[in-house]
């Protein structure tokens, strides 16, 4: 991009990328982020693909479950991910929930958990919801500039309509536009943040919300069957006030894919992040060496551990790093929803996890996200700190 004048950080990210791209603006210098774009070029040889779980085998009873948990963790083992594909959540009667897919339903113990007083109240994440939340995530970027600037952030701020706060220099800047939310628990909700428009934007979120609920209780749980834990040992760890905080992410359009990211190479600072995917692929995971594109199936969650999953399971589970690619031919939209410990809760290996076989290697952390995002600004992980 030679001849491109060097804008600074702080004056690009008080513009909206949409709207350089409305102007045909070429990305300036500070948003080049690739020079190894030839890695697309050479032939990988071909991997498997990002595994898909069916949660409702997770939540039934021996010996139906078996085989699923151990597909469970060995996801998140090796890949640290996993895709929740056409899942209707039910809500039992009682606290629990059992979750059932359409196209692995599994019968035998769905039958033996409704003779068990499961009632279902119809609490599903149908394809049409799924639609529903990328339609009013769409419509929000796709107003004009003055209506998503009611709800705009400053530049240092971190909720709100925009972009990352300025990263530590020589960081490049991601071709992407955001609306971050604190969306649980409801009294860290700030309303003035919160689009009015389109109408039905903050009732379908707030829904949304309660779906995400619901599905962290029980990926939580499902983990830790599949280690042989304590059901509750995770949520436990999460506490009561753990947060959810949902970031709608608008990939626009770039005339230089080979050398603009939609998202720097990062891994999540979260415990946990649930991902929604529209119908144009982008999101990268690495793995063995190489960048595997996740595939976009238009009912499916992904599901992606974070940094304080792998503390948690004393480095059993992985939190991948990935990034996400721009398309010179199609924007893109995603809704991450990062699932985090309460402020102020130590979080750490849990003990069924430390053995002599296997020691500890991550001690007590608390408030991890903060040290994790001075890491990020750099370009860099922040595992390490917690290391023992
Ligand atoms: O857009 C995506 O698919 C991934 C987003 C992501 O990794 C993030 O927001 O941390
Ligand atoms: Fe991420």
């Amino acid at each position: 991009m030679a001849g491109v004048s060097a804008l600074s950080a702080e004056i690009l990210l008080s513009k909206r990328v949409q709207e350089m791209v409305l102007n045909g603006e070429e990305p300036q210098n500070l948003y080049i982020s690739r020079d190894d774009c030839t890695d697309e070029a050479i032939p990988s040889p071909p991997s498997d693909p990002i595994p898909i779980i069916d949660l409702s085998l997770l939540s039934s009873a021996e010996p139906c479950s078996a085989q699923e948990l151990q597909r469970l963790r060995l996801a998140l083992c090796s890949w640290g991910c996993f895709q929740l594909k056409r899942t209707w959540l039910k809500k039992a009667k009682a606290t629990s929930f059992a979750i059932v897919e359409s196209d692995s339903f599994c019968a035998p113990c769905y039958v033996g958990k409704a003779t068990c007083g499961f009632q279902a109240t119809g609490h599903g994440i149908a394809k049409s919801f799924l639609d529903k939340i990328r339609e009013v995530a769409r419509d929000f970027f796709e107003q004009p500039a003055e209506e998503k600037r009611r709800h705009a952030k400053g530049v240092e701020e971190f909720e709100g309509y925009g972009a990352d706060p300025v990263p530590a220099e020589g960081q490049s800047l991601d071709w992407s536009d955001r609306l971050f939310l604190d969306v649980y628990p409801e009294d860290r909700r700030k309303h003035r943040f919160w689009p009015e428009n389109p109408k039905s934007f903050r009732k379908v979120l707030e829904e949304y919300t309660s779906r995400m609920q619901i599905l962290t209780e029980l990926v939580s749980k499902a983990m830790a069957k599949s280690l042989n834990l304590e059901a509750d040992c995770f949520l436990n760890q999460f506490g009561e006030r753990a947060a959810l905080q949902a970031r709608f992410n608008y990939y626009s359009r770039c005339q230089r894919p080979d050398l603009v990211l939609g998202l720097k190479a990062h891994a999540d600072g979260s415990g946990y992040t649930i991902i929604l995917q529209d119908d144009v692929e982008g999101l990268q995971i690495f793995k063995d060496e190489r960048w595997i594109t996740a595939p976009s199936i238009s009912d499916a969650l992904l599901v992606l551990m974070g940094d304080q999953m792998e503390i948690m399971t004393n480095g059993i589970f992985k939190s991948p790093v990935h990034r996400v690619l721009t398309s010179s031919e199609k924007e893109r939209i995603s809704v991450a929803v990062f699932y985090t410990p309460e402020p102020n809760k130590e979080i750490g290996p849990e003990e069924g996890l430390v053995n002599e076989e296997r020691p500890r290697i991550y001690k007590k952390v608390k408030d991890y996200a903060g040290v994790h995002w001075e890491y990020y600004q750099q370009g860099k992980r922040a595992l390490h700190v917690a290391e023992v």
